[in-house]
Protein backbone atom coordinates (compact mmCIF):
# COMPACT_ATOMS: atom_id res chain seq x y z
CA UNK A 1 0.00 0.00 0.00
CA UNK A 2 2.73 2.50 1.07
CA UNK A 3 5.19 2.38 -0.94
CA UNK A 4 8.78 4.46 -0.42
CA UNK A 5 10.08 5.67 -3.40
CA UNK A 6 13.81 6.60 -4.77
CA UNK A 7 12.19 10.44 -5.01
CA UNK A 8 10.92 9.95 -1.17
CA UNK A 9 14.49 9.07 -0.11
CA UNK A 10 15.82 12.11 -1.52
CA UNK A 11 13.16 14.54 -0.60
CA UNK A 12 13.53 13.15 2.82
CA UNK A 13 17.28 13.33 2.76
CA UNK A 14 16.99 17.10 1.20
CA UNK A 15 15.11 18.01 4.37
CA UNK A 16 16.95 15.97 7.22
CA UNK A 17 20.09 17.10 5.98
CA UNK A 18 19.22 21.04 7.13
CA UNK A 19 17.28 19.99 9.62
CA UNK A 20 20.17 17.75 11.24
CA UNK A 21 22.35 21.15 11.20
CA UNK A 22 19.99 23.37 12.93
CA UNK A 23 19.68 20.61 15.52
CA UNK A 24 23.14 20.64 15.33
CA UNK A 25 23.84 24.29 15.79
CA UNK A 26 21.28 24.62 18.61
CA UNK A 27 22.69 21.40 20.78
CA UNK A 28 26.07 23.07 20.10
CA UNK A 29 24.87 26.24 21.37
CA UNK A 30 23.40 24.99 24.68
CA UNK A 31 26.12 22.73 25.51
CA UNK A 32 28.74 25.35 24.81
CA UNK A 33 26.80 27.55 27.15
CA UNK A 34 26.09 25.14 29.70
CA UNK A 35 29.44 23.39 29.73
CA UNK A 36 30.74 27.31 30.16
CA UNK A 37 32.39 27.52 26.94
CA UNK A 38 30.34 29.96 25.07
CA UNK A 39 29.49 33.15 27.27
CA UNK A 40 25.84 34.37 28.05
CA UNK A 41 26.38 37.75 26.74
CA UNK A 42 28.15 36.93 23.05
CA UNK A 43 24.43 38.39 21.89
CA UNK A 44 25.31 37.28 18.17
CA UNK A 45 25.15 33.88 20.15
CA UNK A 46 21.21 34.69 21.09
CA UNK A 47 20.50 35.74 17.60
CA UNK A 48 21.96 32.57 15.86
CA UNK A 49 19.90 30.34 18.71
CA UNK A 50 16.75 32.28 17.76
CA UNK A 51 17.74 32.52 14.23
CA UNK A 52 18.32 28.66 14.14
CA UNK A 53 14.84 27.78 15.63
CA UNK A 54 13.07 29.85 12.81
CA UNK A 55 14.50 28.28 10.29
CA UNK A 56 14.57 24.77 11.64
CA UNK A 57 10.32 25.42 12.92
CA UNK A 58 10.01 26.88 9.15
CA UNK A 59 11.47 23.66 7.69
CA UNK A 60 9.69 21.08 9.94
CA UNK A 61 6.44 23.25 9.12
CA UNK A 62 6.98 22.08 5.23
CA UNK A 63 7.93 18.84 6.14
CA UNK A 64 5.12 17.79 8.13
CA UNK A 65 2.83 19.52 5.73
CA UNK A 66 4.28 17.64 2.76
CA UNK A 67 4.33 14.15 4.93
CA UNK A 68 0.45 14.50 5.52
CA UNK A 69 -0.36 15.41 2.39
CA UNK A 70 1.69 12.09 1.35
CA UNK A 71 0.20 9.67 3.71
CA UNK A 72 -3.82 11.04 3.04
CA UNK A 73 -3.07 11.03 -0.70
CA UNK A 74 -1.99 7.16 -0.13
CA UNK A 75 -4.79 6.43 1.60
CA UNK A 76 -7.09 8.17 -0.92
CA UNK A 77 -5.89 6.41 -3.39
CA UNK A 78 -5.45 3.24 -1.77
CA UNK A 79 -9.42 3.47 -0.79
CA UNK A 80 -9.97 3.97 -4.54
CA UNK A 81 -7.66 1.25 -5.97
CA UNK A 82 -9.44 -1.54 -3.78
CA UNK A 83 -12.83 -0.74 -5.35
CA UNK A 84 -11.74 -0.23 -8.90
CA UNK A 85 -10.50 -3.92 -8.18
CA UNK A 86 -13.84 -4.49 -6.10
CA UNK A 87 -15.21 -3.19 -8.96
CA UNK A 88 -13.05 -5.43 -11.77
CA UNK A 89 -13.26 -8.77 -9.87
CA UNK A 90 -15.06 -11.85 -10.54
CA UNK A 91 -18.29 -12.34 -8.80
CA UNK A 92 -16.62 -16.00 -8.48
CA UNK A 93 -13.26 -14.19 -6.68
CA UNK A 94 -15.73 -11.85 -4.68
CA UNK A 95 -17.05 -14.92 -2.98
CA UNK A 96 -14.40 -16.53 -1.93
CA UNK A 97 -12.71 -13.27 -0.35
CA UNK A 98 -15.73 -12.74 1.61
CA UNK A 99 -17.39 -9.87 3.01
CA UNK A 100 -15.12 -9.88 6.41
CA UNK A 101 -12.20 -9.31 4.48
CA UNK A 102 -12.94 -6.16 3.04
CA UNK A 103 -14.38 -4.76 5.64
CA UNK A 104 -11.10 -5.71 7.71
CA UNK A 105 -9.34 -4.08 5.00
CA UNK A 106 -11.35 -0.93 4.99
CA UNK A 107 -10.24 -0.47 8.32
CA UNK A 108 -6.50 -1.09 7.99
CA UNK A 109 -6.61 1.09 5.33
CA UNK A 110 -7.57 3.90 7.85
CA UNK A 111 -5.36 2.90 10.37
CA UNK A 112 -2.71 5.19 8.33
CA UNK A 113 -4.94 8.55 9.03
CA UNK A 114 -2.77 8.04 12.33
CA UNK A 115 0.79 8.05 9.97
CA UNK A 116 1.35 11.95 9.98
CA UNK A 117 2.46 12.57 13.23
CA UNK A 118 3.90 9.65 13.94
CA UNK A 119 6.27 9.71 10.73
CA UNK A 120 7.56 13.54 11.48
CA UNK A 121 8.28 12.62 15.29
CA UNK A 122 9.70 9.44 14.04
CA UNK A 123 12.34 11.50 11.51
CA UNK A 124 12.78 14.56 14.40
CA UNK A 125 13.72 11.69 16.57
CA UNK A 126 15.94 9.98 14.45
CA UNK A 127 17.77 12.61 13.68
CA UNK A 128 18.11 13.97 17.43
CA UNK A 129 19.71 10.18 17.75
CA UNK A 130 22.21 10.59 14.90
CA UNK A 131 22.75 14.30 15.42
CA UNK A 132 23.98 13.41 19.38
CA UNK A 133 25.89 10.29 17.98
CA UNK A 134 27.60 12.57 16.24
CA UNK A 135 28.73 15.12 18.98
CA UNK A 136 29.46 11.84 21.30
CA UNK A 137 32.02 11.00 18.66
CA UNK A 138 33.56 14.33 18.01
CA UNK A 139 33.41 14.42 22.18
CA UNK A 140 35.41 11.59 22.74
CA UNK A 141 35.54 7.94 20.29
CA UNK A 142 36.35 5.30 22.62
CA UNK A 143 33.19 6.54 25.34
CA UNK A 144 30.81 7.41 22.28
CA UNK A 145 31.60 3.10 21.40
CA UNK A 146 30.39 2.40 24.77
CA UNK A 147 27.33 4.52 24.18
CA UNK A 148 26.57 2.96 20.89
CA UNK A 149 27.09 -0.37 22.11
CA UNK A 150 24.94 0.16 24.62
CA UNK A 151 22.24 1.73 22.55
CA UNK A 152 22.86 -1.13 19.84
CA UNK A 153 22.30 -3.92 22.29
CA UNK A 154 19.40 -2.39 23.43
CA UNK A 155 17.89 -1.52 19.67
CA UNK A 156 19.36 -5.62 18.89
CA UNK A 157 17.19 -6.93 21.98
CA UNK A 158 14.04 -4.82 20.64
CA UNK A 159 14.11 -6.03 17.32
CA UNK A 160 14.14 -9.73 18.39
CA UNK A 161 11.45 -8.89 20.83
CA UNK A 162 9.34 -7.11 18.11
CA UNK A 163 9.50 -9.56 15.95
CA UNK A 164 7.34 -11.78 18.01
CA UNK A 165 4.85 -9.13 18.54
CA UNK A 166 4.39 -8.69 15.41
CA UNK A 167 3.10 -12.66 14.63
CA UNK A 168 0.30 -11.74 17.46
CA UNK A 169 -0.26 -8.60 15.64
CA UNK A 170 -1.26 -10.73 12.56
CA UNK A 171 -3.41 -13.17 14.78
CA UNK A 172 -5.14 -9.64 16.18
CA UNK A 173 -6.31 -8.57 12.45
CA UNK A 174 -7.11 -12.49 11.87
CA UNK A 175 -9.42 -12.26 14.62
CA UNK A 176 -10.79 -9.09 13.71
CA UNK A 177 -11.78 -10.49 10.26
CA UNK A 178 -13.38 -13.10 12.03
CA UNK A 179 -15.16 -10.85 14.31
CA UNK A 180 -16.67 -9.34 11.16
CA UNK A 181 -17.91 -12.41 10.00
CA UNK A 182 -20.44 -12.15 13.22
CA UNK A 183 -21.16 -8.83 12.74
CA UNK A 184 -22.59 -9.72 9.34
CA UNK A 185 -24.51 -12.36 10.89
CA UNK A 186 -26.02 -10.30 13.54
CA UNK A 187 -27.00 -7.81 11.31
CA UNK A 188 -28.33 -9.66 8.40
CA UNK A 189 -29.77 -12.38 10.52
CA UNK A 190 -31.32 -9.74 12.95
CA UNK A 191 -34.91 -11.85 12.89
CA UNK A 192 -33.52 -15.17 13.22
CA UNK A 193 -31.62 -13.64 16.17
CA UNK A 194 -34.49 -11.94 17.62
CA UNK A 195 -36.46 -15.25 17.42
CA UNK A 196 -34.32 -17.70 18.11
CA UNK A 197 -32.83 -17.37 22.34
CA UNK A 198 -30.63 -20.73 21.51
CA UNK A 199 -28.97 -18.99 18.27
CA UNK A 200 -28.39 -15.74 19.67
CA UNK A 201 -27.10 -17.31 23.31
CA UNK A 202 -25.00 -19.26 21.37
CA UNK A 203 -23.69 -16.74 18.48
CA UNK A 204 -23.19 -14.30 21.43
CA UNK A 205 -21.68 -16.77 23.89
CA UNK A 206 -19.63 -19.66 21.85
CA UNK A 207 -18.59 -17.05 19.02
CA UNK A 208 -18.85 -13.32 19.98
CA UNK A 209 -17.84 -13.38 23.59
CA UNK A 210 -15.29 -16.11 22.79
CA UNK A 211 -13.81 -13.81 19.87
CA UNK A 212 -13.66 -10.38 22.05
CA UNK A 213 -12.10 -12.62 24.83
CA UNK A 214 -8.98 -13.45 22.67
CA UNK A 215 -8.80 -10.40 21.16
CA UNK A 216 -8.99 -8.79 24.42
CA UNK A 217 -6.14 -11.23 25.74
CA UNK A 218 -3.84 -10.48 22.52
CA UNK A 219 -4.50 -7.02 23.02
CA UNK A 220 -3.36 -7.04 26.48
CA UNK A 221 -0.56 -9.35 25.84
CA UNK A 222 0.81 -6.93 22.50
CA UNK A 223 0.45 -3.74 25.21
CA UNK A 224 2.09 -5.30 27.90
CA UNK A 225 4.91 -6.52 26.15
CA UNK A 226 5.39 -2.72 24.74
CA UNK A 227 4.98 -1.65 27.90
CA UNK A 228 7.85 -3.44 29.44
CA UNK A 229 9.85 -2.74 26.02
CA UNK A 230 9.37 0.85 27.10
CA UNK A 231 10.24 0.92 30.62
CA UNK A 232 13.05 -1.73 29.34
CA UNK A 233 14.52 1.04 27.22
CA UNK A 234 13.90 4.22 29.69
CA UNK A 235 15.84 2.59 32.45
CA UNK A 236 18.52 1.27 29.97
CA UNK A 237 18.90 4.87 29.00
CA UNK A 238 19.18 5.88 33.22
CA UNK A 239 21.49 2.84 32.90
CA UNK A 240 23.60 4.54 30.50
CA UNK A 241 23.59 7.66 32.20
CA UNK A 242 25.09 6.28 35.34
CA UNK A 243 28.07 4.28 32.94
CA UNK A 244 28.45 7.86 31.50
CA UNK A 245 28.46 9.20 35.25
CA UNK A 246 30.18 7.38 37.37
CA UNK A 247 31.86 4.45 35.00
CA UNK A 248 33.60 6.13 32.12
CA UNK A 249 35.42 8.84 34.41
CA UNK A 250 36.55 5.90 36.37
CA UNK A 251 38.05 4.40 34.07
CA UNK A 252 39.42 7.69 32.52
CA UNK A 253 37.87 7.56 29.58
CA UNK A 254 36.35 11.07 30.27
CA UNK A 255 37.06 14.10 31.65
CA UNK A 256 34.73 15.78 33.72
CA UNK A 257 34.16 18.58 31.00
CA UNK A 258 32.95 16.22 28.70
CA UNK A 259 30.83 13.65 31.31
CA UNK A 260 28.53 17.47 31.52
CA UNK A 261 28.68 17.13 27.55
CA UNK A 262 27.85 13.64 27.66
CA UNK A 263 25.22 14.24 29.99
CA UNK A 264 23.59 17.32 28.42
CA UNK A 265 23.34 15.57 25.11
CA UNK A 266 21.86 11.88 27.07
CA UNK A 267 19.25 14.29 28.35
CA UNK A 268 18.43 15.59 24.93
CA UNK A 269 17.91 12.15 23.61
CA UNK A 270 16.20 10.39 26.08
CA UNK A 271 13.01 12.07 24.75
CA UNK A 272 13.64 11.30 21.07
CA UNK A 273 14.55 7.58 22.05
CA UNK A 274 11.42 7.16 24.00
CA UNK A 275 9.53 8.08 21.31
CA UNK A 276 10.62 6.15 18.71
CA UNK A 277 10.17 3.02 21.08
CA UNK A 278 6.79 4.03 21.55
CA UNK A 279 5.87 4.56 18.13
CA UNK A 280 6.98 0.49 17.73
CA UNK A 281 3.24 -0.43 18.27
CA UNK A 282 1.98 1.89 15.60
CA UNK A 283 4.75 1.03 13.05
CA UNK A 284 3.90 -2.79 14.21
CA UNK A 285 0.52 -2.70 13.73
CA UNK A 286 1.00 -0.77 10.52
CA UNK A 287 3.34 -2.89 9.01
CA UNK A 288 0.89 -6.01 9.62
CA UNK A 289 -2.14 -3.54 7.65
CA UNK A 290 0.49 -2.54 5.07
CA UNK A 291 1.14 -6.23 4.51
CA UNK A 292 -2.98 -7.43 4.25
CA UNK A 293 -3.59 -4.57 1.81
CA UNK A 294 -1.27 -5.45 -0.17
CA UNK A 295 -1.86 -9.46 0.02
CA UNK A 296 -5.97 -8.11 -0.82
CA UNK A 297 -5.06 -6.28 -3.79
CA UNK A 298 -2.65 -9.07 -5.03
CA UNK A 299 -5.75 -11.74 -4.58
CA UNK A 300 -7.47 -9.39 -6.70
CA UNK A 301 -5.02 -9.12 -9.21
CA UNK A 302 -6.20 -11.72 -11.49
CA UNK A 303 -8.28 -9.98 -13.46
CA UNK A 304 -9.42 -9.97 -16.67
CA UNK A 305 -7.68 -7.08 -18.80
CA UNK A 306 -10.62 -4.35 -20.02
CA UNK A 307 -11.04 -4.30 -23.60
CA UNK A 308 -9.58 -0.58 -24.63
CA UNK A 309 -12.28 -0.17 -27.03
CA UNK A 310 -15.66 -0.45 -27.66
CA UNK A 311 -15.75 -3.54 -30.37
CA UNK A 312 -17.80 -3.11 -33.14
CA UNK A 313 -20.73 -5.77 -32.02
CA UNK A 314 -21.28 -3.76 -29.16
CA UNK A 315 -23.43 -1.24 -31.56
CA UNK A 316 -25.21 -4.39 -33.28
CA UNK A 317 -28.61 -5.85 -32.63
CA UNK A 318 -28.46 -9.04 -30.42
CA UNK A 319 -29.39 -11.85 -33.02
CA UNK A 320 -27.93 -14.38 -31.52
CA UNK A 321 -26.24 -15.79 -28.32
CA UNK A 322 -24.29 -19.17 -28.42
CA UNK A 323 -23.16 -21.00 -26.03
CA UNK A 324 -20.07 -23.69 -26.85
CA UNK A 325 -19.29 -26.60 -24.55
CA UNK A 326 -19.64 -23.96 -21.62
CA UNK A 327 -18.55 -25.92 -18.45
CA UNK A 328 -18.23 -24.38 -15.16
CA UNK A 329 -16.91 -25.73 -11.43
CA UNK A 330 -17.51 -23.63 -8.38
CA UNK A 331 -14.14 -23.68 -5.91
CA UNK A 332 -14.24 -23.41 -2.82
CA UNK A 333 -11.66 -23.70 -0.10
CA UNK A 334 -14.44 -24.46 3.02
CA UNK A 335 -16.67 -27.24 1.37
CA UNK A 336 -16.72 -29.74 -1.37
CA UNK A 337 -17.68 -28.37 -4.52
CA UNK A 338 -18.18 -31.60 -6.85
CA UNK A 339 -21.00 -29.67 -9.09
CA UNK A 340 -20.23 -29.16 -12.35
CA UNK A 341 -21.95 -27.26 -14.64
CA UNK A 342 -22.51 -28.86 -18.47
CA UNK A 343 -20.74 -28.93 -21.18
CA UNK A 344 -23.95 -26.73 -22.60
CA UNK A 345 -24.31 -26.91 -26.25
CA UNK A 346 -27.43 -23.85 -26.48
CA UNK A 347 -28.19 -20.77 -28.94
CA UNK A 348 -30.29 -18.67 -28.08
CA UNK A 349 -32.62 -15.87 -30.47
CA UNK A 350 -33.06 -12.47 -30.73
CA UNK A 351 -36.92 -12.12 -29.12
CA UNK A 352 -37.34 -15.57 -27.59
CA UNK A 353 -38.79 -16.32 -24.12
CA UNK A 354 -36.88 -18.81 -22.46
CA UNK A 355 -38.07 -20.68 -18.89
CA UNK A 356 -35.22 -22.11 -17.29
CA UNK A 357 -36.53 -24.69 -15.19
CA UNK A 358 -34.98 -27.57 -12.91
CA UNK A 359 -34.64 -29.01 -8.91
CA UNK A 360 -32.74 -26.89 -6.47
CA UNK A 361 -29.37 -27.19 -6.65
CA UNK A 362 -29.56 -28.70 -10.41
CA UNK A 363 -27.05 -25.51 -11.85
CA UNK A 364 -29.98 -22.94 -12.89
CA UNK A 365 -28.52 -19.82 -11.27
CA UNK A 366 -24.78 -20.95 -11.94
CA UNK A 367 -25.92 -21.46 -15.43
CA UNK A 368 -27.40 -17.47 -15.27
CA UNK A 369 -24.77 -16.50 -13.75
CA UNK A 370 -22.46 -17.54 -16.91
CA UNK A 371 -24.92 -16.68 -19.24
CA UNK A 372 -24.83 -13.15 -17.68
CA UNK A 373 -20.73 -12.97 -17.34
CA UNK A 374 -20.77 -13.35 -13.94
CA UNK A 375 -19.08 -16.26 -13.61
CA UNK A 376 -16.28 -16.30 -16.16
CA UNK A 377 -16.80 -20.18 -17.64
CA UNK A 378 -13.99 -23.02 -16.78
CA UNK A 379 -14.30 -24.06 -20.17
CA UNK A 380 -16.29 -23.47 -23.83
CA UNK A 381 -17.03 -19.98 -25.55
CA UNK A 382 -19.67 -17.64 -25.99
CA UNK A 383 -20.41 -16.16 -28.81
CA UNK A 384 -22.73 -13.11 -29.82
CA UNK A 385 -23.80 -12.31 -33.15
CA UNK A 386 -20.81 -15.41 -33.86
CA UNK A 387 -18.12 -13.57 -32.95
CA UNK A 388 -16.54 -15.05 -29.37
CA UNK A 389 -16.38 -13.02 -26.60
CA UNK A 390 -13.03 -12.20 -25.21
CA UNK A 391 -11.62 -10.65 -22.40
CA UNK A 392 -14.07 -10.34 -19.44
CA UNK A 393 -17.25 -9.32 -21.75
CA UNK A 394 -18.20 -6.31 -20.48
CA UNK A 395 -19.47 -4.69 -23.14
CA UNK A 396 -21.51 -7.88 -23.55
CA UNK A 397 -22.55 -7.26 -19.70
CA UNK A 398 -23.91 -4.00 -21.02
CA UNK A 399 -26.24 -5.47 -23.16
CA UNK A 400 -28.04 -7.46 -20.54
CA UNK A 401 -30.34 -6.32 -18.01
CA UNK A 402 -30.87 -9.17 -14.68
CA UNK A 403 -33.33 -9.48 -11.88
CA UNK A 404 -31.39 -11.90 -9.21
CA UNK A 405 -33.07 -13.82 -6.37
CA UNK A 406 -31.23 -12.05 -3.92
CA UNK A 407 -31.95 -8.57 -6.17
CA UNK A 408 -30.73 -5.47 -4.24
CA UNK A 409 -32.23 -1.59 -4.56
CA UNK A 410 -29.67 0.90 -4.59
CA UNK A 411 -30.18 3.62 -2.11
CA UNK A 412 -29.07 6.04 -5.09
CA UNK A 413 -29.50 6.46 -8.51
CA UNK A 414 -26.40 5.39 -9.98
CA UNK A 415 -27.30 4.94 -13.97
CA UNK A 416 -27.18 7.71 -16.41
CA UNK A 417 -31.30 8.02 -16.67
CA UNK A 418 -33.12 10.03 -14.72
CA UNK A 419 -36.63 9.74 -12.97
CA UNK A 420 -37.65 13.74 -12.88
CA UNK A 421 -40.12 14.29 -15.22
CA UNK A 422 -39.46 10.54 -17.05
CA UNK A 423 -42.49 9.80 -19.08
CA UNK A 424 -41.58 6.23 -19.91
CA UNK A 425 -40.84 5.65 -15.80
CA UNK A 426 -44.29 7.16 -14.38
CA UNK A 427 -45.82 4.55 -17.03
CA UNK A 428 -44.15 1.63 -15.62
CA UNK A 429 -44.84 2.59 -12.28
CA UNK A 430 -48.80 2.65 -13.48
CA UNK A 431 -48.12 -1.21 -15.09
CA UNK A 432 -46.26 -2.04 -11.97
CA UNK A 433 -49.25 -0.91 -10.13
CA UNK A 434 -46.40 1.19 -7.98
CA UNK A 435 -47.97 4.68 -8.58
CA UNK A 436 -50.06 4.14 -5.11
CA UNK A 437 -46.97 3.57 -3.51
CA UNK A 438 -44.32 5.66 -5.06
CA UNK A 439 -46.49 9.33 -5.16
CA UNK A 440 -43.63 11.58 -7.31
CA UNK A 441 -40.64 11.10 -9.60
CA UNK A 442 -38.11 12.13 -6.84
CA UNK A 443 -34.90 10.12 -6.69
CA UNK A 444 -36.00 9.58 -3.01
CA UNK A 445 -39.83 8.47 -3.25
CA UNK A 446 -37.82 5.51 -5.52
CA UNK A 447 -35.30 4.69 -2.81
CA UNK A 448 -38.31 4.18 -0.07
CA UNK A 449 -38.43 0.77 1.78
CA UNK A 450 -40.40 -1.77 0.15
CA UNK A 451 -42.35 -4.92 0.86
CA UNK A 452 -40.69 -8.07 -0.86
CA UNK A 453 -43.01 -8.31 -3.81
CA UNK A 454 -43.05 -4.72 -4.75
CA UNK A 455 -39.45 -4.26 -4.22
CA UNK A 456 -38.69 -6.69 -6.97
CA UNK A 457 -41.46 -4.83 -9.18
CA UNK A 458 -39.41 -1.66 -8.56
CA UNK A 459 -36.28 -3.76 -9.89
CA UNK A 460 -38.05 -4.78 -13.09
CA UNK A 461 -38.79 -0.78 -13.30
CA UNK A 462 -35.37 -0.07 -13.12
CA UNK A 463 -34.57 -2.87 -15.19
CA UNK A 464 -36.94 -1.92 -17.71
CA UNK A 465 -35.60 1.82 -18.22
CA UNK A 466 -32.04 0.36 -18.64
CA UNK A 467 -33.79 -0.56 -22.01
CA UNK A 468 -31.22 -3.35 -22.48
CA UNK A 469 -32.18 -6.03 -25.33
CA UNK A 470 -31.76 -9.10 -23.05
CA UNK A 471 -33.72 -9.45 -19.84
CA UNK A 472 -32.92 -12.19 -17.47
CA UNK A 473 -34.79 -12.98 -14.28
CA UNK A 474 -34.11 -15.48 -11.59
CA UNK A 475 -37.26 -16.41 -10.41
CA UNK A 476 -38.82 -12.93 -10.13
CA UNK A 477 -42.37 -13.91 -9.72
CA UNK A 478 -41.80 -16.33 -6.68
CA UNK A 479 -42.08 -13.17 -4.27
CA UNK A 480 -45.59 -11.71 -6.33
CA UNK A 481 -49.23 -12.16 -5.66
CA UNK A 482 -51.44 -14.03 -7.70
CA UNK A 483 -52.79 -11.56 -9.71
CA UNK A 484 -49.17 -9.70 -10.34
CA UNK A 485 -47.98 -13.72 -11.05
CA UNK A 486 -50.40 -13.74 -13.63
CA UNK A 487 -50.35 -10.52 -15.07
CA UNK A 488 -46.66 -11.28 -15.52
CA UNK A 489 -46.77 -14.16 -17.41
CA UNK A 490 -49.41 -13.08 -19.43
CA UNK A 491 -49.07 -9.44 -20.39
CA UNK A 492 -46.16 -8.12 -19.33
CA UNK A 493 -44.00 -11.33 -20.92
CA UNK A 494 -46.16 -10.82 -24.33
CA UNK A 495 -45.92 -6.88 -24.10
CA UNK A 496 -41.69 -7.26 -23.97
CA UNK A 497 -41.62 -9.51 -26.44
CA UNK A 498 -43.62 -7.48 -28.77
CA UNK A 499 -41.21 -5.21 -28.13
CA UNK A 500 -38.12 -7.19 -29.17
CA UNK A 501 -37.21 -8.15 -25.88
CA UNK A 502 -34.86 -11.26 -25.48
CA UNK A 503 -36.44 -13.16 -21.88
CA UNK A 504 -34.41 -15.77 -19.80
CA UNK A 505 -36.54 -16.48 -17.05
CA UNK A 506 -36.24 -19.08 -14.00
CA UNK A 507 -39.55 -20.41 -13.05
CA UNK A 508 -40.97 -22.94 -10.94
CA UNK A 509 -44.68 -21.93 -12.09
CA UNK A 510 -45.27 -24.48 -13.95
CA UNK A 511 -49.01 -23.64 -14.67
CA UNK A 512 -47.53 -20.31 -16.76
CA UNK A 513 -44.99 -23.21 -18.91
CA UNK A 514 -47.24 -22.66 -21.40
CA UNK A 515 -46.06 -18.81 -22.22
CA UNK A 516 -42.41 -19.80 -23.28
CA UNK A 517 -41.37 -20.41 -26.47
CA UNK A 518 -39.17 -22.68 -24.94
CA UNK A 519 -38.76 -24.72 -21.95
CA UNK A 520 -34.72 -25.34 -21.20
CA UNK A 521 -34.65 -28.46 -17.98
CA UNK A 522 -31.47 -28.17 -16.05
CA UNK A 523 -30.69 -31.15 -13.98
CA UNK A 524 -27.26 -31.70 -12.39
CA UNK A 525 -25.66 -29.19 -14.29
CA UNK A 526 -26.69 -30.30 -17.54
CA UNK A 527 -29.65 -29.15 -19.78
CA UNK A 528 -31.40 -32.27 -19.94
CA UNK A 529 -34.49 -31.04 -22.25
CA UNK A 530 -34.71 -28.31 -24.82
CA UNK A 531 -38.68 -28.10 -25.51
CA UNK A 532 -39.98 -25.85 -27.95
CA UNK A 533 -43.45 -25.24 -27.25
CA UNK A 534 -45.48 -27.21 -24.40
CA UNK A 535 -45.04 -30.43 -23.40
CA UNK A 536 -46.42 -33.39 -25.08
CA UNK A 537 -49.79 -34.18 -23.69
CA UNK A 538 -49.22 -35.79 -20.13
CA UNK A 539 -45.81 -35.06 -20.00
CA UNK A 540 -44.61 -34.24 -16.54
CA UNK A 541 -41.52 -32.02 -16.50
CA UNK A 542 -40.62 -32.32 -13.48
CA UNK A 543 -40.14 -36.08 -13.28
CA UNK A 544 -37.57 -36.32 -15.76
N1 LIG B 1 -20.62 -20.13 -4.72
C1 LIG B 1 -20.69 -21.48 -4.71
N2 LIG B 1 -19.64 -22.21 -4.31
C2 LIG B 1 -19.68 -23.55 -4.32
N3 LIG B 1 -20.75 -24.27 -4.72
C3 LIG B 1 -21.85 -23.58 -5.11
C4 LIG B 1 -21.88 -22.16 -5.12
N4 LIG B 1 -23.09 -21.77 -5.58
C5 LIG B 1 -23.80 -22.88 -5.83
N5 LIG B 1 -23.06 -23.98 -5.54
C6 LIG B 1 -23.45 -25.39 -5.74
O1 LIG B 1 -23.73 -25.56 -7.12
C7 LIG B 1 -24.88 -26.37 -7.31
C8 LIG B 1 -25.90 -25.65 -8.22
O2 LIG B 1 -26.36 -24.52 -7.52
P1 LIG B 1 -27.34 -23.45 -8.19
O3 LIG B 1 -27.46 -22.31 -7.26
O4 LIG B 1 -26.87 -23.18 -9.57
O5 LIG B 1 -28.70 -24.29 -8.26
P2 LIG B 1 -30.17 -23.80 -8.65
O6 LIG B 1 -30.63 -24.74 -9.72
O7 LIG B 1 -30.19 -22.37 -8.98
O8 LIG B 1 -30.96 -24.10 -7.30
P3 LIG B 1 -32.24 -23.38 -6.65
O9 LIG B 1 -33.45 -23.80 -7.43
O10 LIG B 1 -32.26 -23.98 -5.29
O11 LIG B 1 -31.98 -21.92 -6.66
C9 LIG B 1 -25.40 -26.71 -5.94
O12 LIG B 1 -24.97 -28.02 -5.62
C10 LIG B 1 -24.75 -25.69 -5.02
O13 LIG B 1 -24.50 -26.23 -3.76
Amino acid sequence: MFKITWKNIVFLCLIAIPNTLFTFGILYIINGIVAGKNPFYASYIGQLFFLIVVLSFGLNMFLQRKIIAFTFNAIYENELKIFTSLQQTTLRQLEAIGPERIYGIVEDVRLFAYLPSIMSGTISSLISLVICLIYYFILSFTAAMIVVSIISVMAIGYVIYNKRLFRRVQLLRKLNDLYFKVVDDTLKGFKELKLSTIKSTNLFEKFLRRNRKEVRDVEIGIVNRYLVLNLFSQYGLYLLLGIVLFVLPLLHLLNRESVISFVVILLFIIGPITNLIGMQNFYTRSYVANKRVNAFLEDLKDMPVEAERVPEEFYEEVEELRFEEITYQHQSDDFDSSFVMGPINLTIKKGETIFIIGGNGSGKSTFINCLTGLYRPSGGSIYLNGKKITNDGRYYKDKISAIFTDNHLFSRNYDNYSLKENKEYGRLLEIMKLDTVVLDDREESARRKFSKGQGKRMAMIFALLEDSPILVLDEWAADQDPYFRRYFYEKLLPQLKAQGKTIIAVTHDDAYFKYADRILKFDYGKIVRDLNGMPREGELLWEL
